[in-house]
């Protein structure tokens, strides 16, 4: 039997998404402020190896022969992110013109490239200047965001169709002020919720500030893990229950909703705040679309030892090279994607990332590397965009996570997620198999899958 051919909507987004501090490189140059990830990569023991974003893919060096780059891929669209400090080396009040126009100078050449610009305002890298008057602690950091935003929107607006708030609040509070993984480091379960909550009155702020000068598009990016029992005890159903409300819950429901999950007083405890109804009415401000980061789902099971949620995930069978084992799952979007048609009024969604990182083979020199395994992954999940689609969840575009290998957070450059091998001694760009794979994806609208 032919396979059915399959064909996605007439102006579906296709991109790669990256972000400022992982890519870019030269952190301070040109009055540009230092951000929490600048601190936390040179403070030793923070970053796998010790490394750092001070050169990592030199995108800020490097940026015309890159956009060249996306043009040859056949990109129609492009998800970056914005460097807050680059833009307001303090985070506040004085603008540093040579960090704005850095990020005009490239959306100008996107789009003399065809290319639709999805600007992120904030992807982890808050201003250190900011950090030390409380950061994600402090209520102001509402206004701060919006003050950014403003200077920005202003700026870009008549030339950026597509903008996103946040990117991944839910990985801020757990990873920055739950875990302490990521920047700042904090482990501390009574300002975890008191980060997210600001971090999203930071969200609603910006969209208020965006309504009164923009005629684009503004959203809010949320990764989604979709949990699984383990079995049908009540144990492990509960503790699903609890994953599934902090992770997938607690970020888009004050967004969309305008309300918190109850489970989150099972995981937060005492130490849950009691929140003013005003509060969250900002948060709730209209937004246009949900961009949502998929990776992988999680297998729940019950476990009262494990803290703050009680519960652990069972690693399954074929896995990514994440430490923690992402597992490779396709059916997993398709039921994330079903969700949110059916929880949320079926917004607009854009798949805002989407890739996985693999011990890709030994890499010999050559003109292009093979990474099998990423092209299968990117070919599952996109089919499964294309599922979802057809069973009438409101997808609009794809970006695959990331265009070029590049700095991995904690993990360094030890995990590679690119379409585009990075050689970080000689910052050699090599195209992947699986580079080619998408081009042709992209060029036949999904016909090549
Ligand atoms: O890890 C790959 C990418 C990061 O490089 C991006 O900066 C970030 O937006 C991003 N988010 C996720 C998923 C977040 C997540 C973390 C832990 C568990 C489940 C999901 C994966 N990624």
């Amino acid at each position: 039997m032919t396979k059915p051919s399959i064909h996605f909507p007439k102006d579906f987004l296709w991109g790669c998404a990256t972000s400022a501090y992982q890519i870019e490189g030269s952190p301070l140059a040109d009055g540009a402020g230092p951000s929490v990830w600048h601190r936390f990569s040179h403070t030793p023991g923070r970053v796998q190896d010790g490394d750092t974003g001070d050169v990592t893919c030199d995108h800020y060096r490097r940026w015309e022969s890159d956009v060249d780059l996306m043009q040859s891929l056949g990109l129609n669209s492009y998800r970056f992110s914005i460097a807050w400090g680059r833009v307001l080396p303090e985070g506040t009040g004085r603008v540093n013109a040579a960090g704005l126009d850095f990020y005009e100078r490239l959306v100008d050449r996107l789009l003399s490239r065809g290319i639709q610009p999805m600007v992120t305002l904030f992807h982890w890298d808050l201003p250190a200047a900011l950090d030390d008057r409380g950061g994600w602690l402090n209520r102001d950091i509402a206004h701060w965001f919006a003050e950014y935003a403003n200077v920005v929107f202003r700026r870009l607006d008549d030339r950026v169709k597509y903008w996103t708030t946040l990117n991944e609040p839910w990985v801020v509070a757990d990873g920055g002020y739950m875990h302490g993984v990521l920047a700042p480091g904090h482990r501390n379960i009574f300002e975890a919720p008191r980060a997210a909550h600001h971090l999203m009155m930071a969200h609603g702020a910006a969209v208020q500030a965006y309504r009164a000068v923009g005629r684009n598009q503004i959203g809010l990016v949320v990764n989604i893990e979709p949990k699984y029992p383990a079995s049908q005890s009540d144990a492990d159903l509960a503790a699903t229950r609890r994953a599934e409300a902090y992770m997938n819950r607690q970020y888009l429901e004050p967004a969309l909703l305008g309300s918190y999950p109850e489970e989150l007083h099972e995981v937060f405890g005492d130490a849950c705040p009691k929140w003013p109804e005003a509060d969250l009415k900002l948060i709730k401000q209209p937004i246009d679309y949900v961009g949502v980061n998929y990776y992988t789902r999680a297998v729940v099971r019950s476990d009262p030892t494990a803290w703050p949620l009680k519960s652990t995930t069972v690693k399954q069978k074929q896995h990514t090279h994440m430490e923690t084992g992402w597992e490779v799952f396709p059916q997993g979007l398709v039921d994330t994607l079903l969700w949110i048609r059916d929880k949320y009024g079926n917004p607009p969604v854009y798949i805002t990332e989407n890739g996985a990182c693999f011990f890709d083979p030994p890499q010999v020199e050559g003109p292009v590397l093979e990474d099998p395994l990423r092209v299968d992954y990117l070919r599952k999940h996109i089919t499964a965009v294309h599922t979802a689609i057809q069973r009438g969840a409101d997808i609009r575009g794809y970006f695959a996570w990331s265009l070029f290998d590049n700095f991995e957070w904690a993990f360094g450059f030890s995990k590679r997620f690119g379409l585009v091998h990075m050689n970080y001694e000689t910052l050699k760009r090599t195209l992947k198999t699986s580079a080619h794979f998408y081009s042709k994806v992209i060029a036949t609208n999904g016909a090549a899958l």
